[in-house]
C-alpha cells in the first residue's frame, strides 16, 4: 500500500511558493498540485495516462417501483457508451480520459435488497476482483463512474448502513422519481436497513445491497492505492459505493477526489461526513463518471500552471 509522500508534497509546496504569481493565489489549483505530488510522489506530478472506468450492473431492487426509467436502460446505456453517445464520452475526449466500459452480468440482476443479500460471497468476491484488474498499473490517475438503473436507492443504502442516518437523510430523486416514487424508494431503504442491520463489515454492507459496479469501484480504488494512483470519485452513487471501505479503514480514502458536488441531496451529507471539498460544483446529478471527467479538466490545469510556470529567479522578477 502506498501512502502520501511528504517530502515530494512539500517541494511542491515549496514550487508553488516560487512560481511568478502571489502566495497563494491559484487557490485550490494550488492544493491540488500537492495532493497529486504526495500520491504519485513526484514534486512535479503529471497526467500521462488518465484512465476512466465506468462500471455497469443491474439490481433486483428496481422490482420496488424505485426507479423512473426501466432496467433495459442499463444496457442501452451501455450500448451508447460503446457507440460513444453518452456524455461521458464527450467529456473523457475533451479532459484527456481514456474510458473503459465494465458491464457486469446485465442479465442477471443482484437480488432484491428487501428480500435478502443483494449479493452472495462469490459473486462479491468475483465483483470486487473484476474492479482490481480493470485498473491499469500505468494509469497516472484513475476516474471512477458506475451505471445501474435503480443506483441512487442502492446508493442511499450503502450510505445509511455505512454512516447512520434515516431512509429518508439519504433518498433524494436520482433520474427525476416523483413523489410516489420517492416514498417506495425511502420504504424499499427502511426495509434493507431493518433486514440487514448486522451488517458491520465493508464486505457485508456491500453483500446485503450491492451491487456488482459498487463492488468493483471498492476493488479499483483498494488496487489504486496499492499502485499508488489518485482517484477522482464521481457523484454521490460513486461517493457511497466507496465510502464503504471506511467502515474497515477510515483513511481508506485518502488516495480520492471527489470530482463534483452533486446536485442529489444525499451528496452533501457525504460529503460533510467524507470530510473532503468536490473540485467542482455545476448541478449535475448524472453518474457516468462525468463529474469526475469534468474535475479532470481542472486537475490539468492545477498541473499545466505547477509545471510550465516560470520561478521568480527564472523570470527575474521581484
Ligand atoms: C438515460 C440515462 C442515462 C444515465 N446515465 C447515468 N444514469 C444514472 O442514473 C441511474 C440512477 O438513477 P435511478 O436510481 O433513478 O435509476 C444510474 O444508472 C446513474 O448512473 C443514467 C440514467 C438514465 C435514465
Ligand atoms: O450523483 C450521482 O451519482 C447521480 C445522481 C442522480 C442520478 N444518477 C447519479
Amino acid at each position: 500500500m502506498k501512502e502520501f509522500d511528504d517530502a515530494a508534497a512539500t517541494k511542491a509546496r515549496n514550487r508553488q511558493a516560487e512560481l511568478t504569481k502571489p502566495p497563494g493565489s491559484l487557490g485550490r489549483l494550488e492544493t491540488l498540485a500537492e495532493f497529486m505530488a504526495g500520491w504519485q510522489g513526484n514534486a512535479r506530478p503529471r497526467i500521462d495516462r488518465a484512465q476512466a472506468l465506468v462500471f455497469a450492473g443491474n439490481h433486483g431492487i428496481t422490482a420496488q417501483g424505485v426507479n423512473p426509467f426501466p432496467p433495459e436502460v442499463t444496457a442501452q446505456m451501455v450500448a451508447n457508451f460503446e457507440a460513444g453517445g453518452a456524455a461521458i464520452n464527450q467529456l473523457c475526449r475533451v479532459a484527456g480520459a481514456d474510458l473503459s466500459v465494465v458491464a457486469m452480468d446485465l442479465d442477471r440482476p443482484t437480488a432484491d435488497f428487501t428480500q435478502g443479500m443483494a449479493l452472495e460471497v462469490p459473486d462479491l468476491v468475483a465483483s470486487i476482483q473484476t474492479g482490481k484488474d480493470a485498473v491499469d498499473p500505468d494509469a497516472d490517475i484513475l476516474l471512477l463512474g458506475e451505471m445501474g438503473i435503480g443506483n441512487s436507492t442502492v446508493a442511499a443504502a450503502l450510505a445509511a448502513a455505512t454512516f447512520g442516518g434515516t431512509a429518508a437523510d439519504w433518498v433524494g430523486p436520482g433520474t427525476g422519481a416523483d413523489e410516489a416514487i420517492m416514498q417506495r424508494k425511502i420504504a424499499a431503504v427502511d426495509a434493507g436497513l431493518k433486514r440487514h442491520k448486522g451488517a458491520a463489515s465493508a464486505a457485508s454492507i456491500l453483500g446485503s445491497y450491492g451491487g456488482r459496479e459498487q463492488a468493483a469501484i471498492c476493488g479499483a480504488v483498494i488496487r489504486a492505492r496499492e499502485l499508488g494512483i489518485p482517484v477522482i470519485l464521481d457523484g454521490f452513487i460513486c461517493c457511497a459505493a466507496a465510502g464503504v471501505l471506511m467502515v474497515n479503514d477510515r483513511n481508506a480514502l485518502d488516495h480520492c477526489l471527489i470530482g463534483h458536488a452533486s446536485a442529489e441531496p444525499g451528496h452533501r451529507r457525504l460529503i460533510a461526513v467524507l470530510k473532503k471539498e468536490p473540485v467542482v460544483g455545476l448541478d449535475m446529478r448524472l453518474g457516468e463518471g462525468t463529474g469526475a471527467a469534468v474535475a479532470l479538466l481542472i486537475l490539468r490545469a492545477a498541473l499545466e500552471c505547477h509545471n510550465g510556470m516560470a520561478t521568480f529567479a527564472e523570470a527575474g522578477i521581484g
